[in-house]
C-alpha cells in the first residue's frame, strides 16, 4: 500500500508508513500510563493496524449484541466483545462483519471464537478474536452494550482510544 490515508479501505494493511504509530512506538512514549493487553489474540481480519475510541459489549455464547451494535454507525470506533473467552460458539461471522464495514467500524476484538475466517481474512476490518468454532451463536440478546470490560488485568473504557497491530493491542486507562 501506498497510500497514507487513514481511511483507506485498503485490505491487508500493514505497511509501516500508515499514519497510526505501532504498538510499540506508542508504549515506548507513553509506557504505563496505557495498557498492553497480555493475551495473544489471533489477527483474523484484513486489517492487521487498526485504531479508534472503544465501544463494548459484554456476552456469552450470545452474539444478538454484537450483531445490533455493529449495524449502527462505527465512526471508527473498535467494539470490544468480551464472551468470557467461552470458546463454545462464534461471535460474528462475515455477515456481521461485513455490516460492521459497511457501518464504518474500525475493527472488532473478541474475547472469543469467530467463524467464516477466509471471508473476514478478505474484510477491511481490524480482528482478533481467541480463534474459530462454525457452531453459531445463541440471539435471545442477552448481555451488556458499552460498560467498561475487563480482559485479564485489562479494563476497556467506552471512549477510550486503542491501538492495535502486529504486536498486539494497547489502550488508555
Ligand atoms: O449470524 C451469526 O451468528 C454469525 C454469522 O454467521 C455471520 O455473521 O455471518
Amino acid at each position: 500500500m501506498t497510500t497514507t490515508d487513514p481511511s483507506s479501505t485498503d485490505a491487508a494493511s500493514t505497511d509501516p508508513t500508515d499514519v497510526d504509530p505501532t504498538t510499540a512506538d506508542l508504549w515506548d512514549e507513553h509506557g504505563e500510563t496505557l495498557q498492553s493487553v497480555d493475551r495473544q489474540f489471533l489477527d483474523l481480519g484484513g486489517r492487521v493496524r487498526f485504531s479508534g475510541p472503544v465501544r463494548t459489549v459484554r456476552c456469552r455464547n450470545d452474539n444478538a449484541l454484537v450483531k445490533a451494535v455493529l449495524a449502527s454507525p462505527g465512526d471508527g470506533a473498535v467494539l470490544v466483545v468480551d464472551g468470557g473467552a467461552s470458546m463454545r460458539t462464534a461471535l460474528m461471522g462475515d455477515l456481521i462483519a461485513a455490516s460492521a464495514v459497511e457501518n464504518g467500524w474500525a475493527g472488532v476484538i473478541i474475547n472469543g471464537p469467530v467463524r467464516d475466517r477466509t471471508a473476514l481474512a478478505a474484510l477491511p476490518l481490524g480482528v482478533k478474536a481467541l480463534g474459530s468454532n462454525p457452531r453459531k451463536s445463541g440471539k435471545a440478546g442477552t448481555g451488556e452494550v458499552d460498560v467498561p470490560v475487563t480482559i485479564d488485568d485489562v479494563t476497556f473504557r467506552p471512549g477510550a482510544k486503542l491501538w492495535a497491530d502486529e504486536d498486539g493491542i494497547v489502550v488508555e486507562r
